[in-house]
């Protein structure tokens, strides 16, 4: 987003978790995940309060010393990388600056200490939108300004691969999709985005590939289509029909799974659409309704972890 060119996506932007574990006292937080994340991609990062996704990205960032298994960016442990600022930029929480320094001095106190140079601080502001508010003290920032000043400061070293913890909390919807544009913006340019959130309608607008993790323990990871499409019923029909039995005995022949819900509606598996029309043709069953289901990522996502309480 620096120079609006392509980046290579060259092995140096890959994240590879292998054997990933977190044991504290008489809890595994995270067990033996092992996943990979694409260059030029935005991967969603899902699973229920508790799963570990937090411990995941610390161990991932040389916050929280793993107790087995490694994570790499381009081959290299965090702790490993030369200058860990120009290669991943992250945010793991709303950002916490001094309360009486104004937002341009905060970029500009890193940018010293990393040696940057301190026009990043006011190239990454205006990245963010937050050039208005450069000369506004930090204690004044809004939860939102905060956020982006937070991605401000991950983008200072123009790193090739973002991780963001919740990233949308404390957005406005006109703010949430900002920060869609932002990560997909980075992403086209053949960066590595890895964003973990619990807004499951945003991770499908957002996300190209996901990775789903419950009690501490990868349950599916793929590019979100293929998830979805992974599951036993990503899709079903929906029939509405004052013949109900008919167009049932109908499709029992057919091999068609149906249920009905409490209003008396026909929910039909392992047939399509076309094929519960023509069912009912056939038997001369009136339709008033007839739609196609498809499962989305909540769904999924409520499928794939249920019973795998995040609460531990
Ligand atoms: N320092 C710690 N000591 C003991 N237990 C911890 C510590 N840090 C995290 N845990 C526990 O590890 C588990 C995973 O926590 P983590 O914060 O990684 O989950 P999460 O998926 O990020 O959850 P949320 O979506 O609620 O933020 C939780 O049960 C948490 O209580």
């Amino acid at each position: 987003m620096s120079d609006g060119q392509s980046r290579p996506t060259s092995g140096s932007g890959q994240i590879v978790v292998s054997g990933l574990t977190k044991q504290y006292r008489n809890l595994r937080a995270v067990d033996n995940l092992s996943f990979t994340i694409a260059p030029g991609r935005v991967t969603g990062f899902l699973g229920p309060n508790g799963a570990g996704k937090t411990t995941t990205l610390r161990m991932l960032l040389n916050l929280v010393t793993p107790t087995a298994g490694t994570a790499t960016f381009g081959g290299r442990r965090y702790a490993d990388l030369q200058q860990p600022l120009q290669h991943v930029g992250a945010v793991l929480e709303a950002s916490s600056a001094h309360k009486g320094r104004t937002g341009i001095n905060h970029l500009r106190v890193i940018c010293a200490a990393a040696g940057l140079p301190r026009q990043r601080a006011d190239e990454a502001l205006a990245m963010v939108g937050l050039t208005p508010a450069a000369n506004r003290k930090f204690k004044g920032y809004s939860l939102g300004m905060k956020q982006r000043l937070g991605i401000a400061a991950a983008m200072l070293g123009d790193p090739q691969v973002l991780v963001l913890d919740e990233p949308a909390n404390g957005l406005d919807p006109e703010g949430i999709r900002w920060m869609r544009g932002f990560l997909r913006a980075l992403a086209a340019e053949g960066r590595t985005v890895l964003v973990s959130s619990h807004l499951l309608s945003e991770m499908q607008l957002l996300a190209d590939d996901v990775v789903i993790i419950a009690a501490g323990k990868l349950v599916r990871q793929g590019p979100v289509d293929t998830v979805i499409g992974s599951m036993a019923h990503s899709s079903r029909v929906r029939v509405r029909t004052p013949q109900a039995d008919a167009l049932a005995n109908a499709l029992a022949a057919q091999s068609a799974t149906v249920t009905r819900d409490a209003d008396g509606v026909l929910l039909i598996d392992g047939v399509d659409a076309p094929a519960v029309g023509r069912a009912a043709l056939a038997a001369q069953v009136e339709l008033h309704e007839l739609t196609t289901e498809r499962l989305d990522l909540e769904g999924v996502f409520l499928e794939l972890t249920s019973g795998k309480a995040g609460i531990r």
